[in-house]
């Protein structure tokens, strides 16, 4: 998946992953990762999402990486926040930044893949919800991966889909049960956290069921 086909689903408004009041099942989930306050969450692709207005006022702070600058744009906004914007040629990245109640937040517009452990720094915990899933196979590989260097596999809350995949073309991809322990496996214990029918269908026409799972780091 090309960054022109994400800068061309915002320009174009099929922005339909978008959930103007965050996500349910965050706010389900979130306390059984079992995180104390002032934890840091790291949010992979997070276009504006509400949830991390959330996080921050659930007294954690977060780090992000998302590729549309407008989309961390309007994120700012609609927490009324102005960031302090840092371009960082050499990665090709631009880093917004606030600190609000004395919790950061760090915000890296870019490539995911241009981060190292260095910039992201702390990492207590993942919230991925519709980041793996808009991947297609091949960089998921390359995504739980990178995921796992950056933060040494600190545990997570992966919110996915499951779908018949030949019936509809991602994304959301389908990521089965099999699939999350074929990546996440051999680094974490897995559990199902949820498995609940989206309602309507996935795009309005096919059978699906949203997961919740829970990841924490296996004892070597
Ligand atoms: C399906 S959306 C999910 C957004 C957000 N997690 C949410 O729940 O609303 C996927 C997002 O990932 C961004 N994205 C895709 N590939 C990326 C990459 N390689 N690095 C950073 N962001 C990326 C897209 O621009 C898009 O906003």
């Amino acid at each position: 998946m090309q960054a022109s086909y994400w800068h061309e689903k915002w320009q174009k408004g099929e922005t339909a992953f978008h959930q103007f009041k965050g996500s349910p099942l965050l706010k389900a989930h979130f306390s059984e990762l079992g995180l104390p306050k002032l934890s840091r969450l790291l949010v992979p692709l997070c276009g504006k999402t509400r949830d991390i207005a959330w996080l921050v006022a659930h007294g954690h702070h977060v780090v992000a990486a998302e590729l549309h600058e407008p989309a961390v744009i309007q994120l700012f906004n609609d927490m009324e926040i102005e960031p302090k914007v840092m371009h960082l040629g050499e990665f090709d990245l631009i880093h917004y930044q606030a600190i609000v109640d004395e919790l950061t937040i760090d915000v890296y517009v870019g490539d995911i893949f241009q981060l190292n452990p260095a910039l992201v720094g702390r990492v207590d915990g993942i919230y991925d919800r519709a980041a793996l899933v808009a991947l297609p196979f091949d960089m998921r590989e390359k995504y739980t991966s990178h995921m796992r260097e950056l933060t040494g596999a600190a545990p997570q809350l992966l919110i996915s889909f499951d779908y018949e995949q030949h019936l509809l073309p991602g994304p959301p991809y389908c990521v089965d049960a099999g699939e999350v322990v074929s990546h996440y496996g051999e680094h974490y214990d897995i559990s199902q956290l949820a498995s609940e029918d989206v309602a309507g269908g996935l795009k309005g026409k096919l059978k699906a069921n949203e997961e919740v799972w829970l990841l924490q780091k296996s004892e070597p």
